[in-house]
């Protein structure tokens, strides 16, 4: 329903859109008849020009003429056939005009099968310049207009042999077609040596395969089994398998001399052993190098060849992004934080502001002999004298020899998705996965590489930004990364924040085989999806093994370059993005069942691409354990609501003092960053996924390999005596609610999840609640308490 609704919204607010901006986009329709109408046009231009060749002579004297109904025309295409013949042909370039039926007809396919517009143009430009390179090369061979080469090529002729000769022009039409090679089938004076090299191996060793064969190998068998009798038939000893003992050798066999054997060149044949080996090893290259001479590199986004990355416009324009410069604000603060430093004997020698987006930042040199730690003291009188929020003193700056102290903005300014995404240094980055967080104090974009975080730990308390972050992070991947490259997998126990994601399913999102819905919401599928996860990692190293890579990076490299053999079960390994909304809420149902593969996920996914990023509300000490915080060493912390939050993300205070509203603190181990993250809306996502949504997609969403978890080999025969201390307690609170459901007996009897589970399960064999229902909680077999007293009583018998 819910579905509906929002399809519904989405269609309505499309055909708003398209009521407020006139679209010149043909229709599908529209496509067809204007396609069919290029195609038939092409095929007649084909037949006009090829009955011109065998009737343009007879129509030339009604073409003289001017054009009547009764004139009667040869062409097969009558009078239009023939006038065009003459006007592309006679009069424009002779019989290369031809190529244009082709492009009219080629360009009839593609508006009618809705193909990629730019292959289209490079087409027509390559045509346009084959046919007047053709037009001039026949025009070099005539001396009078024909249809060769038409008048045009005749006349460009005429004009190059006036000026630089015959020769001249000859040499000129051989530069055009070196230039025309060159450029259009990529051809090089390397790969022109590359070939005759490539001949030259592929003869030698045609010549060595058959020396080998009509020489080697019949001397191989021959003179070891001779070589054999020889030995045999001089010393009499008896010789079982001769031959594993010379092949093994590698030296002749020097001692027994044998007027046979000083004939035969055995030890030519151990030598013929090593280049083989080493042959082969080469010949993975040759093949390798070879094939991406003839296909190209792999190219793994050629299934979805025609997907369009999302358009900037798709992200909405603010109007209050220009930074204005308050001036009086800036001399009030100025003149504020000097006065109450110098309240308390605090004498500065120069003061320096720059302005961000959210906050400011003043820089300030103390005079000489002044403690740092006495200004860092004096955050909180700072604060009551400018009357701000979120001040926040860095005593000293890194690598700066001042002392900041950042003053949020009264006005803040928006840092839209747009602004950060068409920023140069995101659309020119090389990085792996680039991100484009936001903007830092001095305005600059921040653009990380998620590649090298490895992977990131998000906090901050609720409505402070948190999930307009995980957007921004998303958007960026979405720009910059082709479906083929990155998949996500996306776990959001609070249900909505990245349902918008459900449209992209097919393009970009990965999940369990037997899950109907990509995005994981229930608490107990995320501890499979990790699981698999595992062994999608461990599978990916076995992989990396077997290639001798070292890293997702080595190893796609290798891939593209055909060196890896899809049939040895190689494949391109896309990077695998894991995001989890409310981690908290996930501990505190799952426990060290999630601990566990987020862990070892952790430590040892980097190198093979799977990469973590988790948020949390609740950044306490129980929900990022130390292992976890070990293996995250970039974090971000937007507000939180005391300083030991601060300190369990950052290791320090200052996510404390921050204002909200994306104003965060960014640290990959060493400095604390501080930015104002990108904003970007929820129609704006909406927009960008339905804009991808509506593409050509995958059959199905990338599917992680199966795992089986535990709940799947339920025993149900467990033993009496083997139920659980609270077993009783646990039937009576679940008969008393009529409700079959693990997380009530976690309230009740405060369980962890995996106990309540396990009670659940020995309930469930002893027929007091159902089987498993999937979301839905179990039903209640047995209707009240004196039911299960009977119950529990009968069994004891
Ligand atoms: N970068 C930003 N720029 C401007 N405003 C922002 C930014 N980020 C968040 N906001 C504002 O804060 C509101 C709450 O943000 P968000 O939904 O991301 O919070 P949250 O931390 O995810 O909260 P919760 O944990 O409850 O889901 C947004 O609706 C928006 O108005």
């Amino acid at each position: 329903m819910a579905k509906k609704n929002t399809r519904k919204k989405s269609t309505k607010s499309k055909s708003k859109a398209s009521l407020k901006r006139p679209s010149f986009k043909l229709s599908n329709q529209q496509k067809l008849i204007f396609g069919s109408l290029l195609i038939i046009l092409g095929v007649l231009l084909f037949i006009s020009f090829l009955s011109f060749i065998f009737t343009g002579k007879e129509d030339q004297s009604v073409l003289s003429n001017f054009p009547e109904r009764s004139d009667a025309y040869k062409n097969w295409a009558s009078q239009l056939g023939a006038w065009v013949s003459e006007f592309f042909i006679t009069k424009g370039f002779g019989l290369p005009s031809f190529i244009f039926s082709g492009l009219v007809f080629l360009s009839g396919v593609y508006v009618t099968l809705n193909l990629n517009k730019t292959k289209l143009l490079r087409s027509w430009i390559w045509g346009i310049l084959t046919v007047i390179w053709l037009s001039v090369f026949f025009g070099f061979f005539t001396h009078k207009y024909d249809s060769l080469g038409g008048t045009i090529g005749y006349e460009i002729n005429h004009f190059l042999q006036d000026y630089i000769g015959i020769i001249g022009t000859a040499l000129v039409l051989l530069f055009g077609l070196i230039t025309y090679i060159a450029v259009r089938f990529k051809v090089t004076g390397q790969s022109i040596l590359n070939v005759f090299k490539r001949a030259k191996r592929e003869i030698t060793n045609d010549i060595k395969s058959v020396n080998a064969e009509e020489a080697t190998i019949p001397a191989v068998d021959n003179s070891l089994s001779e070589e054999a009798e020889a030995i045999k038939s001089a010393f009499e000893i008896p010789l079982e398998n001769p031959e594993p003992t010379i092949s093994s050798h590698s030296e002749p066999i020097k001692p027994i001399k044998t007027p046979k054997s000083e004939k035969k060149e055995v030890p030519e044949l151990t030598v013929e052993v090593e280049p083989t080996v080493t042959e082969e090893l080469s010949d993975t290259d040759v093949k390798a190098n070879k094939l991406v001479e003839d296909f190209g590199q792999f190219d793994p986004t050629l299934e979805l060849g025609n997907y369009q990355f999302p358009t900037l416009d798709l992200l909405k324009k603010y109007d209050n992004e220009g930074i204005s410069i308050d001036q009086e604000e800036l001399e009030e603060n100025k003149n504020r934080i000097v006065e109450t430093l110098n309240n308390y004997k605090i004498g500065i020698s120069s003061i320096k502001a720059t302005i961000g987006p959210t906050v400011t930042l003043y820089e300030i040199v103390p005079d000489a002999g002044i403690r740092i730690s006495k200004i860092k003291n004096l955050e909180d009188d700072i604060a009551l004298s400018l009357a701000a929020l979120g001040i926040r003193i860095i005593a000293p700056i890194p690598g700066k020899g001042t002392i900041g102290i950042e003053v949020p903005n009264k006005k803040a300014t928006i840092v839209s998705m747009r602004s950060v995404i068409s920023s140069q240094k995101f659309q020119n980055s090389k990085m792996q996965l680039p991100i484009a967080f936001g903007k830092t104090i001095s305005n600059e974009t921040f653009v990380v590489d998620l590649a090298k975080m490895p992977h990131l730990l998000m906090a901050g308390a609720t409505g402070q930004g948190k999930s307009v972050g995980l957007n921004a992070v998303l958007t960026s991947l979405l720009y910059k990364k082709h479906p083929a490259e990155v998949k996500f997998v996306l776990v959001d126990p609070k249900k909505v924040e990245l349902t918008l994601f459900n449209k992209i399913e097919r393009h970009y999102l990965a999940k369990l085989p037997d899950s109907e819905d990509a995005i994981i919401t229930d608490n107990t599928k995320v501890i499979n999806t990790l699981n698999s996860l595992c062994i999608e990692m461990d599978n990916r190293y076995e992989m990396l093994k077997n290639a001798f890579c070292r890293n997702i990076a080595e190893y796609n490299a290798k891939f593209k370059a055909r060196k890896l053999n899809p049939n040895d079960g190689h494949q391109f390994l896309p990077y695998i993005v894991l995001v989890v909304d409310e981690f908290a809420d996930l501990i505190m149902t799952a426990g060290k069942e999630v601990e566990t593969p987020i862990a070892r996920l952790a430590q040892l996914a980097r190198a093979i691409g799977i990469h973590l990023i988790i948020a949390t509300q609740r950044p306490s000490v129980n929900v990022i354990t130390g292992i976890i915080k070990a293996n995250f060493p970039a974090r971000i912390a937007f507000r939180v609501t005391s300083k030991i939050d601060s300190r369990t993300i950052l290791d320090g205070s200052g996510a404390d003092q921050l204002i909200g509203r994306g104003d965060m603190l960014y640290t990959q181990g060493n400095d604390l960053i501080r930015l104002q993250c990108a904003f970007v809306d929820t129609p704006e996502v909406e927009k960008i996924t339905e804009f991808i949504g509506a593409q050509k997609a995958y059959p199905d969403a990338h599917l992680l390999p199966e795992f089986i978890g535990e709940e799947g080999g339920t025993n149900l025969d467990i033993d009496i005596s083997d139920r659980d201390k609270l077993f009783r307690e646990a039937a009576e609170v679940l008969v008393t609610a009529q409700q079959g459901s693990a997380s009530l007996l976690q309230r009740k009897l405060k369980l962890g999840y995996n106990r309540a589970g396990r009670i659940i399960d020995q309930l469930e064999a002893a027929g007091i609640v159902g089987p498993f229902e999937g979301s839905k909680a179990r039903q209640v077999l047995v209707p009240d308490l004196v039911a299960l007293d009977q119950l529990l009583e009968d069994e004891k018998q």
